[in-house]
């Protein structure tokens, strides 16, 4: 197997390290390019074994897929890298948000099969749930469904639902990782120094995540052991019900799906 990745950032890295620790690849299989001869990316080499190179053609020479996984801002550049040497028996996945299949197949000049996945860094530990929508000539599915379920697990949706997707799991960690931030900060507000607010709040996202792991419960059932009734939680979650956490959450949400329905619309332009 030839994957050849265009692209070696945070979302690209959390790909192939999951696919190589998760042993569906041998490091050998994994070719990696980027814009420029980063040191990242000689680290990679060095750490994982896999290839480096920045010849296009040496590059797509038998590839089976090649990763589109730079942001949607340069693709117009790695096109014209990968558009001159693309083989007919190489499929294209793009990890890019917002940028559809009717661009990539402008961009590629290609009829080759496309899919976009919609991934998150949480490849890394194999808990992405990976967002996946194919061209109508991607026929042979199982093989990608497989390499991507080495990472996580998959949800086959339509083009038009990968804003939805890409706002709920592809920037959905950064939203909890945000609020666990602004957890530390607030106590911090309530006296504890900056180390002790680092370390209760890690070891309670720890806990909490072990716990949706473990348990059958549901969340509003794991909420509801906790909360004794006229209890300190009670008059917590009161306090956050009063400020209204769901519709924060909803604009959250859209805000996300309207930049990714944005930033489609911007290449039709
Ligand atoms: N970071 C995340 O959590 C997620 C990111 N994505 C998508 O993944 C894509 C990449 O995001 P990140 O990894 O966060 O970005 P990043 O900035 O960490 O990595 C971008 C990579 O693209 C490379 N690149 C830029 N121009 C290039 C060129 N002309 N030829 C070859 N490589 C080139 C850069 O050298 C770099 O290695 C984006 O399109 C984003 O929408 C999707 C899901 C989640
Ligand atoms: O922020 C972004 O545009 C990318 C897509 C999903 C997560 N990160």
């Amino acid at each position: 197997m030839k994957i050849v990745f265009y692209g070696a950032g945070n979302m690209a890295s959390a790909i192939f390290i999951g696919m190589i620790e998760n042993r569906v690849v041998e490091p050998s299989d994994i070719y990696l390019t980027s814009r420029s001869m980063q040191e990242k990316i000689m680290f990679f080499k060095e750490k994982l074994g896999v290839n480096v190179s920045y010849d296009d053609q040496e590059l797509l020479k038998d590839a089976d897929y090649v990763i589109l996984a730079s942001k949607p801002q340069s693709f117009p550049a790695v096109a014209e890298r990968i558009r001159p040497y693309l083989e007919p028996k190489t499929k294209v996945v793009s990890v890019m948000a917002g940028t559809q299949i009717k661009t990539i197949r402008r961009e590629l000049k290609t009829e080759n099969p496309i899919a976009r996945i919609m991934p998150n860094t949480n490849a890394m530990v194999r808990h992405s749930v990976n967002g996946i929508s194919y061209s109508e000539n991607f026929t042979d599915r199982d093989e990608l469904i497989e390499l991507m379920e080495s990472f996580g697990t998959t949800v086959t949706v339509g083009e038009d639902e990968m804003h939805n997707i890409t706002a709920a799991t592809g920037s959905g960690s950064a939203f909890l990782y945000y609020i666990y931030e602004m957890y530390a900060e607030s106590l911090m507000e309530l006296g504890f120094d900056e180390e002790e607010a680092m370390f209760l709040t890690r070891n309670l996202v720890i806990g909490a995540g072990k716990m949706v792991e473990d348990s059958e419960l549901s969340f509003s059932d794991l909420r509801k052991n906790i909360t004794s009734k006229h209890g300190t939680t009670e008059a917590g979650l009161n306090a956050l019900d009063g400020e209204g956490l769901k519709k924060i959450l909803i604009t959250t949400l859209n805000a996300a799906a309207s930049r990714s329905e944005e930033l489609s619309q911007d290449e039709e332009e």
